[in-house]
């Protein structure tokens, strides 16, 4: 326990008993037979030599008839002092002494006379029975310059007065006065321990000074040690009884030691948790002195506590204390040290994890893409093969292509070599337009919601020009690049799969066909040519594309007899809100649209362009 000081820690031993039953012994003793008190400060003595970085100091006080007084002034001049709590909880006795020591033979002095100072008084049962409650503390305090950390351990050492039944004291009515109150200040110890035994809400420690003082070794922040004294002779068998219940009782209660830190440099104050981790670096060996047995004790039962000992156990007298390398109940800001980030510096963090996670998806998405569309390809290239051998499109080389870039089917007559280097062209393209599409999809992260739309749309678009063209292959990648802006969109999705098919047993893909763009009212009264174009379109879309167009004027006839798609296939997404424009230009009435479950009702009356989900879907209308 002299190591746990030398930690920081408060250490509190007191002896407990009937009166006689040889407490003052235990703790002080005699020249012959020295109590803990002096062997205590013999050792803590013995440890300190050659370390000028510790000091001792020394405050002594009793508590008579629920009064405190201190011992290292004289009585005359000692005026009762006030137990009061600090701002953390802690309490203390204002006003106390404070004494330095430097050696053994200082303390004896000093000790001797406050002793003499103490209230004792002869009864029947014992010629100098103390009278009070006697608490001497010695203060250790560890400087580390280089750690800039003071260590302030205490080791309190209680002798507290007796309890007496006063059919035997024989007390007179001064010594009653004196034994009820010493009665009734254990008789609140007691409570105490049976407060804390039961897990009361409320602990009296207030009803008494001794409580209130010793209120850091009952559950509190310090490490205790209860020794309980017995007197043998058969009068005593009652208190003996008590007196081992109360030791009982005492056995159960936790306490959470803390330790008495401070930093020697005011700032930066560095983090406390490196202390929780690791023993100071200043406490001593943890040996005992082969020449020191310690004294023979009646009953020991320490109430030490420790991280993760529910209960306290009785330890054998000789039984070195277990280091304490644990630090509670210090506030968490100072157990943990943590770099203190701006909110800036949070933010980037928070984008930079969001960035990685973002491209390790666009990565995969790239992979599974990748493997996608060469198993495709695999496929599309086997088929033509089988195709080739089963005579469908006949040619000289027995193979033929529909995937031409131009968009035309190629005659079946094409040359072999042709073929191949068309396909092989074809993959190339489709490759780079795909490694392209990689560095897109990284910003993708970056568009507004309204951007990604507007690029989904123009993809689509394009899409669906490759599509009726029958350049099934160039259409599904655009589509699948739509579906990267637009991914929640399901039409989509069902168009993809759609093409895919056809890709894969190599059959035609007729598109869904277009309604003509429905004529504003103000702008255009519609006539009867474009009503009847207009009922006609579904039956004839390739047509009605044009002259649907034909009867939009104001220039939109131009764009709309552009060759759509190739020219701004390969432009970059800058060019999708151009494309988003001329899809729109093709777009029908937003019935149909909420009929093919492309648009919401809601949507369509604000948007004519707007997707069935997501703004992508105006172009198959
Ligand atoms: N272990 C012991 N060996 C020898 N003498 C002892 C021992 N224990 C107690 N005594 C003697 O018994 C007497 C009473 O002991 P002590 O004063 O220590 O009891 P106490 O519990 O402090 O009593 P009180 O509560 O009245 O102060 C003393 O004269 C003391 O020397």
């Amino acid at each position: 326990m002299i190591d746990d000081v030398f930690s920081g820690l408060t250490v509190t031993i007191f002896a407990y008993g009937v009166t006689s039953s040889g407490k003052t012994h235990t703790m002080q003793g005699t020249k012959t037979e020295p109590g803990i008190i002096p062997r205590a400060v013999e050792s803590l003595f013995r440890k300190i030599q050659y370390r000028p970085n510790i000091s001792i100091s020394v405050s002594y006080m009793e508590i008579y008839k629920d009064e405190v007084y201190d011992l290292l002034v004289d009585r005359e001049n000692a005026p009762k002092l006030p137990v009061r709590e600090n701002g953390s909880g802690q309490v203390f006795v204002a006003h106390l002494s404070e004494q330095p020591i430097s050696n053994v033979e200082e303390f004896e002095w000093m000790y001797t006379e406050a002793t003499r100072r103490r209230s004792v008084a002869s009864t029947n049962l014992n010629r100098a029975s103390s009278r009070s409650h006697a608490i001497l503390t010695l203060l250790v305090r560890v400087e580390d310059e280089v750690l800039g950390k003071a260590l302030t351990g205490k080791l309190n050492l209680v002798d507290l007065a007796g309890s007496e039944n006063n059919k035997l004291t024989g007390n007179d009515p001064s010594r009653m006065a004196e034994s009820s109150a010493i009665n009734k200040s254990l008789s609140v110890l007691g409570q105490v321990v049976h407060a804390l035994n039961q897990g009361a809400s409320r602990v009296p420690y207030r009803n008494s000074k001794l409580t209130r003082i010793l209120q850091d070794a009952l559950g509190g922040s310090s490490i205790g040690l209860l020794i309980c004294n017995i007197a043998p002779p058969p009068k005593y068998r009652q208190d003996t009884l008590n007196t081992l219940n109360f030791a009982t009782r005492t056995k159960n209660i936790e306490n959470k030691p803390v330790v008495n830190e401070k930093d020697l440099k005011p700032a930066p104050k560095p983090s406390m948790s490196r202390h929780a981790s690791q023993p100071p670096q200043q406490r001593p060996p943890p040996t005992r002195q082969p020449s020191e047995p310690p004294a023979p004790l009646p009953t020991a039962v320490p109430t030490r506590s420790r991280i993760g000992r529910p209960s306290l156990a009785p330890r054998s007298s000789l039984a070195r204390p277990e280091p304490v390398t644990v630090n509670v109940n210090i506030p968490p800001q100072q157990q943990i040290q943590q770099p203190v980030l701006s909110e800036e510096e949070i933010n980037k963090r928070i984008a930079k994890a969001v960035e990685a996670e973002v491209a390790k998806r666009l990565a995969e998405h790239e992979m599974q893409m990748k493997a996608e569309r060469e198993k495709v390809a695999a496929e599309r290239r086997s088929s033509l093969v089988e195709e080739g051998s089963s005579g469908r499109f006949e040619s000289s080389s027995g193979r033929a292509d529909t995937s031409g870039t131009s968009g035309k089917l190629e005659d079946p007559g094409m040359g072999h070599t042709s073929v191949d280097e068309e396909l092989r062209q074809r993959l190339s393209e489709l490759e780079q337009r795909f490694e392209s599409g990689s560095s897109e999809m990284r910003m993708l992260s970056d568009l507004s919601p309204g951007s990604r739309k507007r690029t989904g749309r123009a993809y689509v678009a394009l899409a669906r020009a490759q599509s009726e063209k029958n350049n099934l292959q160039l259409a599904l990648e655009l589509y699948r690049k739509a579906e990267a802006y637009v991914p929640d969109n399901i039409k989509l999705k069902e168009r993809i799969i759609e093409i895919e098919w056809a890709v894969k047993n190599n059959k035609a893909f007729k598109p869904s066909p277009k309604k003509p763009k429905r004529k504003k009212a103000k702008k255009a009264p519609r006539d009867e040519n474009s009503k009847k174009s207009h009922s006609t379109s579904t039956e004839a879309p390739a047509v009605v594309l044009q002259d649907s167009r034909d009867e939009n004027s104001n220039g939109k006839r131009e764009r709309a007899e552009q060759p759509f798609g190739s020219s701004l296939l390969f432009g970059s997404m800058a060019s999708g809100h151009v494309a988003a424009g001329e899809e729109e230009s093709m777009c029908g009435g937003s019935h149909k649209r909420q009929a093919e479950g492309w648009e919401t009702p809601k949507r369509s009356k604000k948007m004519r362009s707007s997707s069935i989900a997501d703004g992508v879907g105006s172009e198959d209308e």
